[in-house]
């Protein structure tokens, strides 16, 4: 099966099923059924049996599906059954944030490099990666085989370093700049909006617990 012909709502759940399938490994459960699947992941079994016969057929009636063939078939239809390089631009703030999370992770997609254009910030530590200058981009992506960009860039700098990531060479980016990126249709773009997310939850609040006075929001 080519991976451009399963869905984006299939490819997004994927990881949802390796995440707990690894946490199963790592108990040394040896199988896992559809039900179970669908109840620690609040997901119908019948959605979960669907998206996993799409690959193939791995289940076993009565048994379930053996988890360690199912995490490999998974992290190969994901492709991360190879480390996946990936450079971060922008160590402020949230680079710092995303960078330290990269030194407890155990898949395969990795960042390598990490990017910043003020020179104070060139040559400190964050974990085991320095901060390197910005023009060393285009090197380091063909020299470490970077294939992910993650932009942690003020909006204003985004389009900007999104521009040389692609002149670059890389594949895919992570965006997490609040603006819509232009870039050509070969390189896929996932924007990671935590604002829009917030602001969003808003609407389903319950009515009629408003603080009524600004005062109050100084209290
Ligand atoms: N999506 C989210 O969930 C989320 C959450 C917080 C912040 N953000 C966004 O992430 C971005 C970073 O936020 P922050 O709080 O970490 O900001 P920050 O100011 O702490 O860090 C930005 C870093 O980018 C560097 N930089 C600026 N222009 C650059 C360029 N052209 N090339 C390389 N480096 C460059 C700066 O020197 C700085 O170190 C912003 O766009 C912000 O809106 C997103």
């Amino acid at each position: 099966m080519k991976s451009d012909k399963i869905s984006e709502a299939v490819v997004r759940r994927l990881p949802v099923y390796l995440r707990y399938l690894n946490e199963l490994h790592t108990r040394e459960v040896p199988t896992v059924s559809s039900q179970e699947l669908g109840q620690k992941l609040d997901l119908n079994p019948a959605q979960i049996r669907k998206d996993l016969a799409y690959f193939g057929d791995f289940g076993r009636k009565g048994i379930g599906y053996d988890v360690s063939y199912l995490i490999e078939k998974i992290r190969h239809i994901l492709k991360l059954d190879q480390q996946i390089n990936v450079a971060l631009i922008g160590a402020g703030n949230l680079g710092h944030a995303l960078s330290n999370y990269n030194a407890y992770l155990q898949e395969t997609m990795k960042i390598v490099a990490v990017f910043d254009s003020y020179t104070p910030k060139v040559g400190t530590q964050i974990n085991t990666l320095t901060v390197q200058p910005i023009d060393e981009l285009s090197e380091t992506v063909q020299s470490k085989h970077i294939r992910v960009g993650i932009i942690t860039v003020p909006n204003t700098e985004a389009q900007r370093v999104a521009d040389q990531l692609i002149e670059a060479g890389i594949e895919a980016i992570l965006n997490f700049a609040p603006i819509i990126l232009k870039t050509p249709p070969h390189v896929r773009v996932h924007t990671a909006d935590f604002t829009t997310d917030l602001l969003s939850l808003a609407y389903y609040l319950e009515d009629g617990k408003e603080l009524e006075t600004n005062e109050q929001l100084t209290e």
